[in-house]
């Protein structure tokens, strides 16, 4: 019997696994010498259960969440408190039994005074619960040091909520109900105290619920091993599932992302680590296995023998406006190509995986992730943007931003030529660039393709399909879509050839927005469906093709070519592209679409 379930896709099985039994194994933390119960492996939901229509919202009739009931601390609390109880006690002190329990999910974000989690996190948890893909019982937590009321935390998130759903209907009713249901616990990230204060508030909240709990750790990486300590000794589930979602980067290099793991691994299964990269969570970045495997027109095309090269480009229109923190110690490669654009060279350029199931799908991507060759200098171009005046208005450099060391040489640009030793694409350039403060945000992959043998058509009508390849194009973001250039016969009575696009533009074609990456990846980690999480060994693979060169660059402190802000980047990166014959597609003037 499903338990609890949400009220997320009533069709689709999957959603109904939150409180399935077969799920609901109670993977704790590491087994401690107190801990009574044993750590069971969740088993990864396979693709295949997955209804492909699924939609939260049900059909007309939708019963919105239950609200009230959850606000308050349970009836517990009046009789007497759980001190002492687990909530497994507290459940057969009330004459539950297991079977009969519902479950119930505790979020705790971690950082929550912090850019990412008002930015991204509650208004991703606020969207599900507006769509109804939260679970019917949850309670959401901010930790951090910053001091803060309940209220205070609740007027903060408000600032950051949005009903976006299409039909905005009971918006601030909603709202208000999602808001009453978070709560706030200041502590320090070292203080098995003060997580052993959250959990007696967790608990409060629980009921005699079987207690499931998520930690978001959205903080900066190197307090990720005391959080994890300091919570799974002190707030972890006793009896429910325990899961860690931890950001990118993971780490600076290989080593220090592999300390990252063995540190997390004192306390947590991997199938307790959740690593978040919400690239792979976008849209049109999910939506590249089914384009390519799902029509068969493109397979056939998917390799060295049809395509000329790759280009996977991201590019913001704004600076590090006060990240200087972070970023400097990091740097665009990375928080950007080591990471978002890897993954999706990744999922482009895998083999066929054997089922859509997390593992096999995370297999192929370690495959291609380890034929490929570690990243050479001479490949790869850096950048960082200085100030520039333009229209009266002056923008910033890099480092007249207050939180950037002055005379820092970190790269706010780069581009990369890498290659894949395989079968398929032994010899085809992936060209990868991702830069802050450029003349635009986008970030799209393009697939430029061979030209036709023989070019009938140059002798004839004069055009040079050396030059009018086609080319396809998937915009991940803004204004998704995806385009093939094609050649076209000009209406009429004479014969001359056209470039047109064949589009796909998603604004026109769906009316329904689409959700922020953050809420799939916030509805599977709660789920436990880990296809869209990256797993320890694809990390360790995608370090090791970035230390090598993260290294020289800064032992020889390579100084970054300065480009103006709002510009095309460096000059440097055009001249990169060239040695490959290429062309970057999205600075040619036609690119309109
Ligand atoms: N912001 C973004 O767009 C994205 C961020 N990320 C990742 O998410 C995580 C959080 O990012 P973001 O929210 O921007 O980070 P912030 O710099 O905003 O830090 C989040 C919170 O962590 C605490 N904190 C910050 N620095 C320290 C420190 N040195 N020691 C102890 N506590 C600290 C602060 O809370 P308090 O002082 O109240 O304890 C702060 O509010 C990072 O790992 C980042 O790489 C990933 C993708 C995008
Ligand atoms: O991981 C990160 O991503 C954001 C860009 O995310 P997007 O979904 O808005 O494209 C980037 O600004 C940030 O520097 C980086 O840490």
């Amino acid at each position: 019997m499903a338990l609890s379930a949400a009220k997320c896709p009533s069709s689709s099985a999957a959603r109904l696994s939150l409180g399935h039994p077969s799920l609901r194994s109670s993977t704790l933390l590491r087994p401690f010498p107190n801990s009574s119960a044993l750590a069971r492996r969740v088993p990864s939901r396979s693709f295949k259960n997955w209804n492909l229509n699924v939609v939260c919202k049900q059909e007309a009739g939708a019963v919105p969440a239950s609200s009230s009931a959850e606000e308050a601390p349970s009836k517990n609390v009046e009789n007497g408190g759980l001190f002492g109880l687990s909530s497994e006690e507290y459940g057969n002190a009330i004459g539950l039994d297991a079977s009969e329990r519902e479950s119930t999910v505790s979020i705790t974000v971690v950082g929550a005074s912090g850019d990412l989690a008002k930015k991204k996190i509650f208004p991703a948890l606020f969207a599900l619960y507006y769509e109804d893909c939260l679970p019917k019982h949850f309670t959401i937590f901010g930790y951090a040091r910053s001091k803060m009321t309940d209220a205070e935390l609740r007027t903060m998130v408000s600032k950051t909520l949005t009903c976006r759903i299409d039909k905005r209907e009971n918006c601030s009713e909603k709202m208000e109900q999602f808001l009453n249901r978070c709560f706030y616990h200041s502590g320090q990230y070292d203080s098995e105290q003060n997580f052993a204060e959250l959990d007696k508030k967790l608990k409060e909240h629980e009921g005699g619920r079987l207690p499931n709990r998520l930690f978001y750790l959205s903080i900066p990486p190197n307090i990720f091993i005391d959080v994890v300590k300091s919570a799974s000794q002190s707030s972890s589930s006793k009896d429910g599932w325990t899961r860690v979602i931890v950001e990118k980067p993971f780490g600076r290099d290989s080593q220090s992302s592999a300390a990252l793991t063995r540190g997390l691994k004192q306390y947590l299964e991997e199938d307790q680590i959740f690593r978040i990269d919400h690239y792979l969570g976008k849209e049109l970045v999910e939506n590249l296995s089914i384009l390519r495997f799902s029509n068969l027109v493109f397979e056939p095309l998917w390799s060295r023998q049809y395509i000329r090269n790759v280009q996977l480009i991201f590019s913001e229109d704004f600076g590090t406006e006060g990240r200087g923190g972070y970023f400097d110690n990091y740097g665009i490669i990375r928080d950007i190509m080591q990471n978002h654009l890897l993954q999706i060279l990744a999922l482009f350029a895998m083999e066929t995986p054997v089922s859509m199931d997390a593992e096999d799908i995370r297999n192929e991507k370690v495959k291609v992730l380890r034929s490929m060759k570690p990243l050479q200098l001479e490949d790869v171009v850096i950048g960082q943007y200085k100030s520039h005046t333009k229209g009266g208005v002056t923008y910033p450099g890099y480092t007249d931003d207050k939180t950037v060391p002055k005379g820092s040489l970190t790269p706010t640009f780069a581009a990369a030529a890498l290659f894949i030793d395989n079968a398929r694409w032994d010899g085809v350039p992936f060209l990868m660039k991702a830069g802050k403060a450029l003349h635009t945000r986008r970030t799209e992959i393009r697939v430029q393709f061979r030209h036709v043998p023989g070019n009938l058509y140059k002798r004839s009508f004069g055009t040079d399909l050396d030059r009018a390849t086609n080319e396809l194009v998937i915009r991940v973001q803004p204004n998704e879509a995806i385009y093939l250039k094609i050649n076209n016969k000009i209406p009429g009575l004479g014969m001359r050839l056209d470039r047109s696009n064949l589009n796909l533009l998603y604004a026109s074609r769906y009316s329904k927005e689409i959700p922020d990456a953050y809420e799939r990846l916030l509805l599977d980690a709660i789920e436990g469906e880990r296809r869209l999480f990256i797993r320890s060994d694809e990390l360790d693979a995608a370090w090791e093709l970035f230390t090598p060169l993260l290294r020289e660059l800064e032992e020889k402190k390579i100084a970054p070519e300065l480009y103006p802000y709002g510009s095309r980047g460096p000059v440097g990166a055009h001249y990169l592209a060239a040695n490959y014959n290429v062309r970057w597609g999205d600075l040619s003037a036609s690119e309109t679409t």
